[in-house]
């Protein structure tokens, strides 16, 4: 096989770290089926409910358009959520508690203080933690029948598809417009419906797409990206009015399971304004569009344009950055290192121990990329995220020229389930190139 281009590689990385996720929950899956063993267990199968589950969804049930039939769907139906913020948390809190039986949640980012007002799934305990596995640890005590898949990753053009298709539903819960074009896109591809929504100050918007002959995709809604759309972090945003939206994606996508999304829905957007009133308008949207470059009579955008990053949805937004990118959005540079560790930090120099033995940073701890990779989690590693967990400080990872450390990176995303961690660019070589000459070189 000859030698990968960067941006294979990237996708490679991307394949698998979304692989080790499934895996990783498909362990948990294993893990919570032998802590039941040995308790009286009712037939829960799909095509039936146990005794809980009667009590549980008894109410919901009683409501004529659920009913058992309506209850066995949901416990049919995986749904993914695309974002676990301000609208996801919501949304994840009640298709968890409608009992949908598999429940997809996507998100790299970790929890922040500033979550807190409106990302109600978290609490102070929670900052520090990646989203999705702090999320999860909540939901499983509020319905532990359902089963939970966690992506610790950002979608991307290059693992979009390999998530997507594994769900029946799809809500987009996320805050930016390339993401949102991305979705739109593979779900219309994959043929899966998609509850989309956003919130902005004290107004938001909820649209059912791709449902109904007549139905449109995201694009066929908005064929161009807006020119600029402040983001929530600017122009600020109502914690009750961003749930509202997230609760009713949560509804919409009982619906869509249920078949119930009646026929003039199909070509609705419904507007909530959390001031005037409040209010609810329902109005119309236009519908398929022939010309749609995804669905369109001549479409022109496919899966493989889309995967192998022909189509280009920076350009088309006219961002520059492309996606929360895990090269990138996790890497500091050595400049940006020797201003962050004057605040408490981690230090993690992943360099074998001869290394580390020749030279070190002050204040570095060593955990060899080595012992990352190995099966037995290093006690130095636990310490170190149980610290992270305890203060929300950062961890620095460093090597000698940052190879090693973009890999342990990586690794403790994806299966130390470590969220504030980033890779010093260039490691220790760069570190006496720019900061310090008097470190050695060797
Ligand atoms: N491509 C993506 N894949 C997965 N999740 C995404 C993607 N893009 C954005 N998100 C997530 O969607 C969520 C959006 O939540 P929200 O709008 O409440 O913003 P936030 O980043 O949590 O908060 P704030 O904007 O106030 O800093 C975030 O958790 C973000 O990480």
């Amino acid at each position: 096989m000859g030698r990968m281009s960067r941006s294979e590689l990237n996708a490679e990385i991307a394949r698998l770290k979304t692989r080790i996720a499934e895996l990783e929950n498909d362990i948990a899956e294993l893990d919570k089926d032998s802590g039941s063993a040995g308790r009286e267990t009712e037939t829960e199968t799909e095509t039936e409910l146990g005794l809980e589950e009667y009590i549980r969804y008894g109410r919901q049930m009683l409501v004529p358009e659920i009913g058992k039939p309506g209850q066995l769907a949901l416990k049919k139906t995986k749904v993914l959520v695309v974002g676990a913020g301000g609208l996801g948390c919501p949304a994840l809190t009640y298709l968890a508690g409608a009992g949908f039986g598999t429940i997809g949640m996507v998100d790299e980012d970790t929890v922040s203080l500033s979550n807190l007002p409106r990302q109600t799934v978290y609490s102070g305990s929670s900052i520090g933690m990646l989203k999705v596995d702090a999320a999860v640890e909540v939901l499983r005590s509020r319905n532990e029948n359902v089963k939970y898949v966690c992506y610790p990753v950002a979608v991307r053009h290059d693992n979009v598809f390999d998530i997507v298709r594994q769900y029946d539903i799809v809500l987009d819960c996320t805050d930016t417009a390339m993401t949102r074009y991305l979705l739109g896109d593979a779900t219309r591809l994959l043929g899966k419906p998609l509850i989309s929504a956003s919130a902005l100050r004290t107004e938001a918007q909820i649209v059912v797409l791709n449902v109904g002959p007549d139905g449109p995709c995201y694009r066929c809604l908005f064929p161009k990206p807006p020119q600029h759309v402040d983001a929530c972090s600017d122009a600020g945003i109502i914690g009750p009015v961003v749930a509202v939206a997230g609760t009713v994606q949560a509804l919409e996508a009982m619906k869509v399971a249920l078949g119930q999304i009646p026929t003039g829905q199909q070509r609705t957007m419904t507007l909530f304004s959390g001031i005037h009133g409040p209010t609810w308008r329902s109005v119309r949207i236009r519908g398929w569009q022939r010309s749609c470059i995804v669905c369109g009579d001549r479409a022109t955008v496919s899966e493989w344009d889309i995967t192998s990053g022909k189509y280009d949805y920076s350009e088309f937004c006219g961002i520059p950055d492309g996606y929360p990118d895990i090269n990138s959005s996790h890497s500091i540079s050595v400049k940006e290192l020797e201003r962050r560790i004057k605040s408490p930090h981690v230090l993690l120099d992943v360099r074998d121990r001869t290394q580390y033995g020749i030279c070190n940073l002050p204040g570095s701890i060593n955990v060899p990329l080595s012992e990352l990779l190995g099966y037995d989690h290093p006690a130095a590693l636990c310490s170190i995220a149980d610290r992270v967990k305890a203060e929300a400080v950062p961890v620095f990872v460093i090597c000698r020229f940052g190879n090693d450390s973009r890999t342990a990176v990586q690794l403790l995303r994806s299966s130390h389930r470590i969220g504030r961690v980033f890779d010093v660019t260039g490691g220790l070589d760069m570190w006496t190139e720019h900061v310090d000459s008097s470190f050695p070189r060797y």
